[in-house]
C-alpha cells in the first residue's frame, strides 16, 4: 500500500527537481550552504557524511568545500551488493579523490586507499531527500540505503550521528506516508528554510 503510494510520489518529485534550470541550482546550494553553515550541529562537527548530487538534488558540493577549509574531515557513500543485501559505506573525500560512477551513475570514491569510518561514528549526515513534509517525514529513492546503514538510531536510540536531509523547497509535500523502518531525521534544510524536526 505505502510502497505504490511512495514510488508515485517519487515519480512526481524527482521530476519537480529534475525540471530546476543549472542557475536555479547554483542558486539553491549557495543558499542551502549559507543555512546549513549557522546550524550549532554542522559548526560542531568534525565528521561530516555529504553525497554527490545527481537527479536534480541539491547539492552540497560548495557545503564540502566550506568543510574542507575548516578542516572538517567528510565522507562520502559507496554502496555495494551482495547476496543477501544492499550496503552503503562512508570513505574519505579528500583532496583529489577519484569519483567513478556506481550502478545507478552518482559518483563515488573509487580507488580506495583509506579505511571507511563507521557509521556511528560520523558526527553529522547530510542525506538527499526526494520528498519531505513539515513534520520532518522523509521519501528517499527507495533503495532503502540510509534506513538499513542507521537502522541502528532507532534501536539503540543514540543522540549521534544527526541526521539532516537536504532537498530544494519545491520538493515539499503535505504529508508523506511512513514505515516502520524509516530512520528519523533531526533536521531538514532547503534552500530557503531549516526545519527543526520534533523528537515523536
Ligand atoms: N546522490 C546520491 N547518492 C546516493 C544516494 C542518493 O539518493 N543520492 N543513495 C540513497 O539511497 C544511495 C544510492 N541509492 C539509490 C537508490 C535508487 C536509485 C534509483 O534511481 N532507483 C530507481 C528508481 C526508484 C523509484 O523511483 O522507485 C531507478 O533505477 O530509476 C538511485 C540511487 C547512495 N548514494
Ligand atoms: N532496517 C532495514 N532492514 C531491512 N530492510 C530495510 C530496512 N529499512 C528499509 N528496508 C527496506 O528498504 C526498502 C526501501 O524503503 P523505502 O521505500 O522507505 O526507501 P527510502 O527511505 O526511500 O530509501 P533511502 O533510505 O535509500 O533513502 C523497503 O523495501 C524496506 O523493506
Amino acid at each position: 500500500m505505502n510502497a505504490t503510494l511512495k514510488s508515485k510520489l517519487r515519480r512526481e518529485l524527482r521530476a519537480r527537481r529534475q525540471s530546476l534550470s543549472e542557475d536555479q541550482q547554483t542558486i539553491a546550494a549557495k543558499q542551502l550552504t549559507q543555512r546549513l553553515i549557522r546550524l550549532a550541529a554542522f559548526r560542531h562537527a568534525r565528521h561530516v557524511a555529504a553525497y554527490i548530487a545527481s537527479d536534480g538534488e541539491i547539492s552540497p558540493a560548495p557545503l564540502l568545500r566550506f568543510a574542507k577549509l575548516n578542516a572538517k574531515h567528510c565522507y562520502l557513500p559507496k554502496i555495494s551488493r551482495s547476496a543477501t543485501s544492499n550496503s552503503m559505506t562512508f570513505y574519505p573525500y579528500h583532496h583529489r579523490q577519484a569519483l567513478g560512477p556506481n550502478r545507478y551513475g552518482i559518483g563515488e570514491p573509487a580507488g580506495l586507499r583509506r579505511q571507511p569510518r563507521v557509521p556511528r561514528k560520523l558526527d553529522i549526515v547530510l542525506l538527499p531527500l526526494t520528498g519531505f513534509d513539515k513534520h520532518g517525514r522523509r521519501l528517499g529513492m527507495g533503495g532503502g540505503y540510509y534506513d538499513r546503514a542507521f537502522a541502528f538510531k532507532r534501536t539503540y536510540k543514540v543522540r549521534k550521528p544527526i541526521m539532516i536531509g537536504l532537498a530544494h523547497q519545491c520538493q515539499e509535500v503535505n504529508s508523506l506516508p511512513t514505515d516502520h523502518w524509516d530512520i528519523p531525521l533531526d533536521f531538514i534544510v532547503t534552500d530557503r528554510q531549516v526545519i527543526k524536526v520534533k523528537k515523536r
